[in-house]
C-alpha cells in the first residue's frame, strides 16, 4: 500500500484522512498528539468511527520512516512553509506534495522552493472541526487538481483518480492557477466584510454592506484583468465576477465564512493570503486598491487586538 502523510490536522485534513484510509496507508502529523480514534460527521448526519495513524512532527521526524508516496499540507496558508519545514528532514527531495490552501501565497513560493512536483488543489469541500477526535463534513463540493506549471499532469490524474475513488469529486485540470485566483476573487469579496462585520454571507446582500461587496469586485476584476485571469463562466469584465459573487453568497447564505469563524475563535485569519496577493499585484500593475488596502487594515487591526 502507498502512503500519503497528511501535514495539519485540522478540518480539511482529517475530512482527507477519513476518506483516504481505506485505500492507502494513512499519518496525520500535526504540532502536538491528537487521540487515534476519531469520528467523522458525514453530510447526512452520520457518524463514522476510525483509528487514524496520528502523530507529531517532532516524533515522525525522530522515527524517520519509509518517505511517503505524496505529502498533503492542510495547514493554514500563512502555516503551510514552516510545517513542511519541520518534517523536510525525512522526506526526499522529490516526494510530490499537494497543497489545499485557498489564497495564493503558499502555493507560488512553495513550488518555486521545493525541488520535486507540487501539485495544489482547491476544494469546495467543507468541513470544520468539533475538538481533538471529530470533524463535520458540512458539505459537498468538487476539487480540482493540478499544478502551477502544468508539469505534472500525469500525478495530477492519478491523484485526482484516487480522491475520486475516496468520496471526492475531483478532477486533474491544466489551468490551476486561474482557478485558485477564481476562488481567491470570491473570497476576497464576502470573507473580510463578514468577518469584520461579525455576520453570515448572506446579509451581504443588504443595503448596509452590497455596495461594498461592488466596491471589491470593482478593484479585484480590474487587477485579474491584467494577471490574465479570464472572468468566469465566459461573462465579461466586473459583471461577470460580481454574477459569481453574488452566486457563491446566494448559495452560501447561511454560512459563517471560515474568516468570521477565525476572527470569533481569535485565530489569525488567512487576509496576508487572500488580499496579499491582490494587493502586491495591484501595485505590480500600478492599479488602484485603496478598498483591499483598507480591509487588510482592518483586518490586522482586529486581529492585533487578539
Ligand atoms: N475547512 C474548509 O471547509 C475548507 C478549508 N480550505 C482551506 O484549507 C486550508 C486548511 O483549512 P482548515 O482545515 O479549515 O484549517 P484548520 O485550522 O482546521 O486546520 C489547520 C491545521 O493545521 C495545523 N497546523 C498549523 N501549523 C502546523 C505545523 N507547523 N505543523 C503541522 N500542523 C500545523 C493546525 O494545528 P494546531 O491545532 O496545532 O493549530 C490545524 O490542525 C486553509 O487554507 C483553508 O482556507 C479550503 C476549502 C474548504
Ligand atoms: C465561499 C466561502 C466564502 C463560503 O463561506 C468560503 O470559501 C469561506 O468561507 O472561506
Amino acid at each position: 500500500m502507498t502512503t500519503h502523510w497528511i501535514l495539519g490536522p485540522g478540518a480539511i485534513g482529517r475530512l482527507l484522512a477519513h476518506s483516504l484510509a481505506s485505500l492507502v496507508e494513512v499519518a496525520v502529523i500535526g504540532r502536538r498528539d491528537l487521540p487515534s480514534r476519531q469520528l467523522l460527521t458525514t453530510p447526512e448526519g452520520e457518524v463514522h468511527v476510525q483509528h487514524l495513524t496520528s502523530l507529531t512532527a517532532e516524533r515522525l521526524v525522530a522515527d524517520a520512516p519509509e518517505p511517503p508516496a505524496f505529502v498533503h499540507i492542510t495547514t493554514k496558508a500563512m502555516a503551510a512553509e514552516a510545517a513542511l519545514s519541520s518534517i523536510a528532514s525525512v522526506l526526499p527531495p522529490s516526494t510530490p506534495l499537494v497543497l489545499w490552501q485557498n489564497g495564493f501565497y503558499a502555493q507560488p513560493r512553495i513550488t518555486q522552493m521545493w525541488p520535486g512536483p507540487v501539485l495544489c488543489a482547491t476544494t469546495t469541500q467543507g468541513a470544520y472541526l468539533t475538538g481533538d477526535d471529530g470533524v463535520v463534513y458540512a458539505g459537498r463540493g468538487p476539487t480540482f487538481v493540478g499544478d502551477l506549471d502544468n508539469q505534472h499532469a500525469g500525478s495530477a490524474k492519478a491523484l485526482a483518480a484516487l480522491l475520486s475513488e475516496a468520496g471526492f469529486t475531483a478532477s486533474a485540470v491544466g489551468d490551476i492557477r486561474s482557478r485558485l485566483w477564481q476562488k481567491l476573487a470570491v473570497n476576497a469579496a464576502i470573507n473580510p466584510l463578514v468577518a469584520l462585520h461579525g455576520v453570515r454571507n448572506g446579509e451581504l446582500r443588504g443595503d448596509a454592506y452590497s455596495g461594498r461587496v461592488v466596491a471589491v469586485v470593482k478593484e479585484v476584476a480590474a487587477i485579474l484583468a491584467k494577471e490574465g485571469v479570464l472572468p468566469p463562466n465566459g461573462g465579461e469584465g466586473k459583471a461577470a465576477w460580481l454574477a459569481l459573487v453574488w452566486q457563491v453568497v446566494e448559495n452560501t447564505a447561511n454560512n459563517k465564512a471560515s474568516m468570521l469563524q477565525d476572527v470569533e475563535a481569535k485565530r489569525l485569519t488567512e487576509r496576508e493570503a487572500i488580499l496579499g496577493p491582490l494587493i502586491e499585484r495591484a501595485e505590480r500593475y500600478g492599479l488602484g486598491c485603496e478598498v483591499l488596502k483598507g480591509l487588510n487594515r482592518e483586518l490586522a487591526l482586529l486581529e492585533a487586538r487578539f
